[in-house]
């Protein structure tokens, strides 16, 4: 049998290496390795460290790189992702001395490749130790300096710049390359949030009220989702903004709600604490494999009102009659820009073309489901995107074609203070909600009327 590895900068060699090859999702490999490999926390912690931080700063290791290894010099990925391991722990970690750097990648180098390349490693990184990096504030062009300051394409800094203006979309860039928060939201079915973070304690996990949706706790240590609160279905792992969804919703006991791209059913299961597990919330997802997470969701969170379905949101109305639902949410497939620190590839493999194409398909849902609301009911459309094509264009296009909708300002007075005070606010019924604002992901909300 093959020697399991358990060198954390080898497995985040590997990962890296497939993030880029198969198109990967970091979040993913990381969680199916540690699944794998048998690591203490600390090795856990570094290998978590070492895969977010390379793929969020990776501009500015390819350009401290290029300053001593000719960019026309043929490399493989290998051993440009084990470069960029290497200066990433020099220039960003600073409890790994220079000499282990340089060791654990020459000894990495030489496993993998031949006498040679551990030579090559060798010598580029003994000199990079030696002389250091170049400083970027040197950097002449503005959009070149800006881009691998920040570790962004160019295009998306521009993009956010026309947006939000030069200080907010540089914020944003920050925020996406540092860790992200974990927040857990308190199945209210089952506990409150005082008697959750004892609970934790008592498991030995460091907890506190989240500052943004009252229902949040936020983790200061220790792995959550290996409590017996967790398989008991005291909570569930979600991020604040997306808490904040369910809110919009404006759901009440015994309503007839649609989910309409529900996977994995984060937010169905909110919406079904928030109706006290009383009513029916129907939940599509184009995949089976996403609708069978929710069906498990449903399960451990102790709830019984939820009927999922893999279908197309785009044919619902072949399934539902019109206007069937009090409420329907479609919490739609996005760029995901506004959760780049959690799954920090998205900034290099996204276009601008990609933006146009599911800013069409999220048309189409919309236009899709928008008759299965009932007279009187509300369509709540969010992303988790801060991009404004998928977000207030996408809702003011809907809003011309369709007069019997109309903007819900009641949204404003469900979202929690601080939101209502500093969320950028289209009009009473739209907020776009920035990553740096909150310490939350970016998330765009908007609630429509039924009239
Ligand atoms: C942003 S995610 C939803 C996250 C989910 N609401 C939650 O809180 O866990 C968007 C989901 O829409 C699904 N999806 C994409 N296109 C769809 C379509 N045409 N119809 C239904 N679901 C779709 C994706 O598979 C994905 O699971």
């Amino acid at each position: 049998m093959a020697k399991s590895i358990t060198n954390p900068r080898e497995l985040a060699l590997d990962i890296l290496i497939k993030v880029e090859k198969n198109h990967a999702y970091s979040q993913l490999l990381l969680h199916d390795t540690i699944k794998r490999h048998p690591l203490n926390p600390k090795d856990t912690g570094l290998l978590t460290q070492l895969v977010y931080g390379v793929l969020q700063r990776k501009l500015t290791l390819d350009y401290y790189l290029h300053a001593y290894v000719d960019k026309k010099k043929k490399m493989a990925a290998w051993v440009k992702w084990l470069l960029y391991l290497s200066i990433y722990q020099k220039v960003y970690l600073d409890k790994i001395p220079d000499h282990a750097v340089v060791n654990e990648a020459v000894t990495i180098a030489r496993r993998r490749g031949h006498k040679g390349i551990a030579g090559f490693v060798n010598g580029v990184l003994r000199q990079m130790m030696r002389k250091g990096f170049p400083d970027l504030s040197d950097i002449d062009s503005k959009s070149h300096r800006l881009s691998i300051k920040y570790s962004h394409p160019y295009w998306l800094i521009e993009r956010w710049i026309q947006l939000y203006g030069e200080d907010e979309a540089l914020a944003v860039c920050e925020t996406n390359n540092q860790p992200a928060p974990v927040t857990l939201r308190v199945n209210q079915l089952k506990t409150n949030r005082e008697m959750l973070i004892q609970t934790l304690a008592d498991a030995g996990i460091e907890a506190h009220e989240g500052h943004v949706a009252p229902e949040a706790v936020s983790i200061a240590s220790g792995p959550a989702a290996d409590t017996k609160a967790f398989r008991e279905g005291l909570f569930t792992i979600q991020d604040e903004s997306s808490m904040l969804v369910a809110h919009a919703l404006d759901v009440k006991p015994g309503m007839d709600v649609l989910d309409a791209c529900a996977g994995p059913g984060g937010k169905t299961g909110h919406i079904a604490e928030k109706m006290a597990n009383s009513g029916s919330i129907h939940a599509l997802d184009l995949h089976a494999h996403k609708t069978k997470l929710i069906d498990q969701q449903a399960e451990r969170l102790g709830i019984d009102i939820i009927h999922t379905k893999a279908l197309d949101a785009r044919e619902a109305a072949r399934v539902f009659s019109e206007k069937s639902f009090d409420r329907i949410l479609i919490d739609a497939p996005c760029s995901g820009f506004g959760v780049i620190r959690r799954k920090p590839e998205i900034k290099w493999e996204k276009t601008a073309n990609d933006v146009e194409q599911i800013a069409k398909v999220q048309a189409d849902i919309l236009n899709a489901v928008a008759p299965l609301v009932k007279t009187g009911g509300k369509l709540v459309y969010s992303t988790c995107t801060i991009d404004q094509k998928e977000n207030i264009d996408t809702v003011t296009r809907f809003l011309k074609d369709h007069a019997d909708f109309e903007v819900d300002e009641t949204l404003y007075k469900r979202m929690p203070a601080v939101v209502q005070k500093y969320g950028q606010w289209e009009n009473r019924g739209m907020v776009q909600i920035l990553p740096h604002q909150f310490e939350t992901d970016g998330f765009f909300i908007s609630c429509l009327k039924k009239v």
